[in-house]
């Protein structure tokens, strides 16, 4: 109960600007272990760059990231010497990209790319490791036969599905998705949905999803962010944000979803 109190991730005023154009304009949030926190947002209004700069991907010009390790030590990301850094994110973060092309090795076969983040972990012994990978293609719904092909004869809702096996396969306490189910036809998105809801409530995953698309935060996330212009201009529980808007930009996204 006291883990539930303490946030697993706290992000304080933290700005950043590719020149003149504030991407993101002193954006503070804080995620606790087992939620899901939507960023929803027009394009443009910051979410990737946030979301890369949690992940420490690109450079802070001020303000904090700051993690909770499993130790319960209280880590400021962008401080942190980059070979702890790389070694938190191989271990206790992972990262779904909105095009699974780019977070999966498409040059190695779909248990390779499942295994390798294992290796990455230690893990040596190859039967086991072939074995957790096929664990892994069953829960994310591709047949175990395809264990050696390669990730461009799938499908884009395979290589997405095969993308999260890769993630989650190390149990990582925090996952970043970014527009994990962009791209994709409505019926391979409802179904990708569905197997995400359901990997996150199972594995108990805290998450910080971006999206455009207010049915996908309200499908998932238990809190909902929303940015305008690199600003925070709304925040609280999901249902609450979406049913009862405050700000008018939140009250112009919600009606412009509604079907008349
Ligand atoms: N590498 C870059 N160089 C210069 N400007 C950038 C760069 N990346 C993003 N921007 C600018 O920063 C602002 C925020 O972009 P960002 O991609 O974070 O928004 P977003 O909400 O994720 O948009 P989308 O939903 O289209 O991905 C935009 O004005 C964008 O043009």
């Amino acid at each position: 109960m006291q883990d539930r109190l303490v946030p697993l991730l706290t992000v304080e005023r933290l700005s950043k600007a590719y020149g003149a154009v504030v991407a993101c304009d002193r954006v503070s949030l804080s995620l606790y272990p087992g939620q899901v926190l939507g960023i929803i947002g027009e394009s443009g209004s910051g979410k990737t760059t946030l979301l890369k700069a949690i992940a420490t991907h690109l450079p802070i010009d001020s303000g904090r990231v700051c993690y909770t390790s499993t130790a319960g030590q209280a880590l400021d990301l962008h401080e942190l010497p980059l070979p702890r850094r790389r070694q938190l994110m191989r271990t206790e973060w992972g990262f779904v990209q909105q095009n699974p092309r780019d977070g999966l090795r498409m040059n190695v076969t779909a248990g390779a790319n499942i295994g390798e983040r294992l290796m990455e972990v230690g893990g040596r012994h190859y039967g086991q490791i072939r074995q957790t990978a096929g664990l892994w293609l069953d829960q994310v719904e591709i047949s175990q036969a395809r264990m050696d092909d390669f990730p461009h004869t799938f499908s884009g809702g395979m290589q997405q599905r095969l993308q999260l096996a890769r993630v989650l396969v190390t149990s990582p306490r925090l996952v970043l998705m970014d527009e994990p189910t962009g791209g994709l036809d409505v019926s391979v998105q409802a179904k990708l949905l569905d197997l995400i809801r359901s990997l996150v409530r199972t594995l108990q995953l805290s998450v910080i999803l971006v999206t455009h698309d207010i049915g996908v935060v309200r499908l998932l996330a238990h809190r909902l962010l929303v940015m305008q212009g690199g600003q925070v201009v709304e925040a609280g529980l999901t249902d609450q944000v979406l049913d009862d808007p405050q700000h008018p930009y939140t009250q112009q996204l919600v009606s412009a979803t509604l079907v008349p």
